[in-house]
Formats: C-alpha cells, sequence, structure tokens
C-alpha cells in the first residue's frame, strides 16, 4: 500500500483490474487472484524493493571456498544481501524506481529460478511457505483495492509517506502507514 499510495497510477490500475475481473462477486476468493496479472506485478515489484528479509537467513561455511573469486574460511557467516540485489542496476534498469510494468510480460519469477530476483531466497531452503505467503499478499491486496478507495489523511502530504523500517532481521515499518478507507458501495462496482 505504502508504494501504491506514492504511485497513484499503478493504484488506479491495479484497482481497474481487480474489479473489472471480479465485477459484483463481492469478496475475492484465492483461485480469483490468479488472473490479476497486474496486481501479481505490484507484488514481484514490492518484492523486489522491500525484501520482508533483506539478508535472507545466514550460512555458516563448512569448509574454505571461493566466492565471486574471494577467498572465504571455513566456519564463516555468509549472508546474501537481497535487498542489494533487488537495486543492483546490471540486473535491473532505473532499480530505484517502482515500476510493476517491468513484469509484464517477462519471465521473471520469485520462485528461486531468477537470482536477481530472491525474496524468499532460492535452493534447498527456498521458503517452503512461498506459495501460501505469496497467495495470502495477493488476497489481502485484491480485496482492499476491491472494496475501498483509499486516500491520504488531510495534513498529511508527499513529504510524510516515507520507507523507513526497523532494523531487525525482517522488515517493519518504522512509521505506520496511516490512510483512510473509504468504502464503494455494492452497486458502484
Ligand atoms: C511473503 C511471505 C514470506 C516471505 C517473503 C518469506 C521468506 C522467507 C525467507 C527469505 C526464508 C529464508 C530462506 C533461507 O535463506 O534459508 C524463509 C524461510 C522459511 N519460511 Fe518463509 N517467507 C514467507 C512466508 C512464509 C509462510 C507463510 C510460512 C509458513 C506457512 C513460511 C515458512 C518458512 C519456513 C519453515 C522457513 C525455514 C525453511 C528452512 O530453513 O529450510 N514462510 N522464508
Amino acid at each position: 500500500m505504502s508504494f501504491l499510495m506514492k504511485n497513484p497510477k499503478c493504484l488506479k490500475r491495479t484497482q481497474v483490474e481487480v474489479r473489472s475481473l471480479i465485477g459484483k462477486k463481492g469478496f475475492l476468493k484465492e483461485y480469483d487472484v490468479q488472473n490479476l496479472t497486474y496486481l501479481k506485478a505490484v507484488i514481484k515489484e514490492t518484492f523486489r524493493l522491500q525484501p520482508i528479509a533483506p539478508l535472507l537467513l545466514p550460512r555458516e561455511t563448512l569448509q574454505k571456498c571461493k566466492i565471486g573469486g574471494n577467498e572465504v574460511p571455513a566456519k564463516s557467516f555468509v549472508y546474501v544481501n537481497a535487498w542489494e540485489i533487488g537495486r543492483d542496476p546490471q540486473a535491473w534498469e532505473n532499480p530505484e524506481e517502482f515500476c510493476p510494468e517491468r513484469f509484464i510480460g517477462s519471465r521473471i519469477d520469485y520462485k528461486g529460478q531468477h537470482f536477481e530476483l530472491i525474496p524468499f531466497d532460492a535452493g534447498r531452503r527456498i521458503c517452503p511457505g512461498m506459495h501460501i505467503g505469496a497467495t495470502t499478499v495477493e488476497l489481502a491486496l485484491a480485496n482492499l483495492l476491491y472494496k475501498f478507495n483509499w486516500e491520504m489523511p488531510s495534513g498529511i502530504n508527499e513529504k510524510d509517506r516515507d520507507f523507513d523500517v526497523l532494523s531487525g532481521l525482517t522488515t517493519h515499518k518504522k512509521n505506520d502507514l496511516t490512510l483512510v478507507a473509504r468504502k464503494v458501495d455494492d452497486y458502484l462496482l
């Protein structure tokens, strides 16, 4: 929601997609979100810019090895910086820009096959809850956008919408995102 409030055109496009696909159905179920291409792209773009575990989980090397040409002694802690990888200019065009469109028609996904996008990590220890995690986020966002129109409270302006996070293994917003939700009458949907 923070990224969408900062990018009203993306908010509008996501909302139009959700409402036109779901029509007057009243509530979205898990199987509905499979057809929400743009909303899925919004979530991928959010995972790219703001991975929930920015350094994934640390690993300890069992024996000395080489990573990217560097000698790493045995019993070293190794961190993979998913946050930095998601903003790598060699992998992404305009990496700092929130642009869900970059995923439309792209094969890049977060399922561990594309190392430029690894919010759930990759390989043997990839998050086993990846599908339920992503679906839960998709479903919650889709229903929030379906049922409500969203506005900034009066007196809050552009510069108050920050992306500061608290330090920790997982990302939590430092300052709450406070929004005004206006319920859309069913007959208007
Ligand atoms: C959007 C939601 C989620 C994200 C971004 C996420 C991300 C991650 C990441 C980055 C790891 C560390 C992988 C590693 O480097 O070892 C992990 C591990 C794990 N996640 Fe998730 N996760 C999410 C939701 C869930 C859910 C819903 C469940 C359970 C229902 C779950 C269960 C686990 C478990 C059990 C591990 C440890 C796996 C292992 O050590 O082999 N996750 N997750």
